[in-house]
């Protein structure tokens, strides 16, 4: 882990600081789109303030996040990587957003400003009205407690010297000091139900679990304090697939049933599909194009989305159907793949 990396669920919701807008829950599963236009922060869009004096319809609808010509370099001199180049995008009370690009082109850096672990080199970023880069101190641990994570591995985000029962009762021993140890464990447990694992886990090391149910406890401790918002890292691509339904089928229904915003990174489109309202292209750091999921990957407008799309099996009959007409028309005009 990175200096000044938060283990992932650490930072969970909570007490938002004074002064911070407090965007209502959307109806869960209902898209709210904050920008001009979907998945894009308008230039100027919600400033960090705005969003406090504005009428109570302004607060409800300001982005849970929001990132605004971002950009990032690692490294330095003649191996800067410019990891983000002017990169603006918002999710929305209640949304899913899907990240999605070829790998290198930024996913993981853009939900890493998101949550505060990587700074910008310029552009701004707020989380829950408040301009991340200008919060310190309690203020800031407050506002990156709104949020839940999940990543990729979670062998390497869930510490294998504790109990299942602790890793997830972590997030609340830091941000609930004043809990009781009954209260603690009785909130555990109704966690664990809610990821679908038995409470009996609680007591197991996370290395007596199966890669699903590990996932599932990365799940429990990323919400165990109510987060406004789940940034989610390809939060299956480790699993088998036969897992994989079930995490997500989880994550979709606790979204349903909780309410909570989410940016969700994934290489997988047949996934994001399914999840995401709206969808945001990266391509070597830039935004490539954006829009509602359906209409951004059943129709891209650039050739590089309309290779991602093409690149992954997607169970859809309206898609497979196109592929099919496509695959007919390129034979029709003299294609070579008949032969091949
Ligand atoms: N800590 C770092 N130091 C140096 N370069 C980095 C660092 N993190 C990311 N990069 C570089 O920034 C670029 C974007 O990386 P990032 O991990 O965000 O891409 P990604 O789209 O998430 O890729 P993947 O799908 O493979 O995970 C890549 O060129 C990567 O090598």
């Amino acid at each position: 882990m990175e200096p000044g990396a938060v283990r992932p669920g650490v930072a969970g919701p909570g007490a938002v600081g004074p002064g911070v807008a407090k965007p209502g829950l959307a109806k869960p599963g209902v898209a709210k789109p904050a920008g001009a236009e979907p998945g894009i922060a308008k230039p100027g869009g919600v400033e960090p303030g705005v969003a406090q004096s504005g009428s109570a319809r302004d607060i409800e609808d300001a982005p849970v996040v929001e990132l605004r010509d971002v950009s990032v370099r690692f490294g330095r001199a003649r191996r800067t990587v410019r990891a983000l180049q002017d990169v603006s995008l918002t999710v929305a009370p209640g949304e899913t957003v899907g990240l999605v690009g070829e790998s290198g082109s930024g996913k993981s850096t853009a939900a890493r400003v998101a949550l505060g672990l990587v700074a910008p080199a310029s552009g701004a970023v707020s989380l829950f009205g408040a301009d991340l880069g200008r919060v310190r101190g309690r203020r800031r641990r407050a506002l990156l407690s709104g949020v839940g994570v999940v990543l990729q591995d979670p062998v390497a985000s869930l510490d294998a010297r504790m109990s299942v029962g602790e890793c997830v009762a972590e997030p609340l021993r830091v941000h609930r000091r004043g809990m009781s140890a009954a209260e603690r464990r009785a909130r555990v447990a109704e966690v664990l139900e809610l990821v679908r694992l038995p409470a009996e886990l609680a007591g197991r090391g996370p290395r007596e679990l199966s890669g699903g149910q590990r996932q599932r406890v990365s799940l429990a401790r990323a919400l165990v304090l109510r987060p406004r918002l789940l940034v989610a890292d390809e939060p299956t691509s480790a699993l088998d697939v036969s897992v994989q339904r079930t995490v997500l089928d989880v994550i979709a229904e606790l979204q349903r049933d909780l309410g909570f915003a989410c940016l969700f990174v994934s290489h997988d489109l047949a996934v994001v599909q399914q999840f995401a309202q709206r969808v945001v292209v990266l391509r070597d750091g830039r935004v490539e194009e954006h829009g509602p999921t359906m209409t951004t990957l059943l129709r891209p407008r650039t050739e590089y989305t309309r290779r991602l799309v093409a690149a992954v099996p997607v169970p859809d009959p309206v898609v497979q159907r196109r592929r099919r007409g496509e695959r007919r028309a390129s034979l029709t005009a003299g294609g070579t793949e008949a032969t091949a």
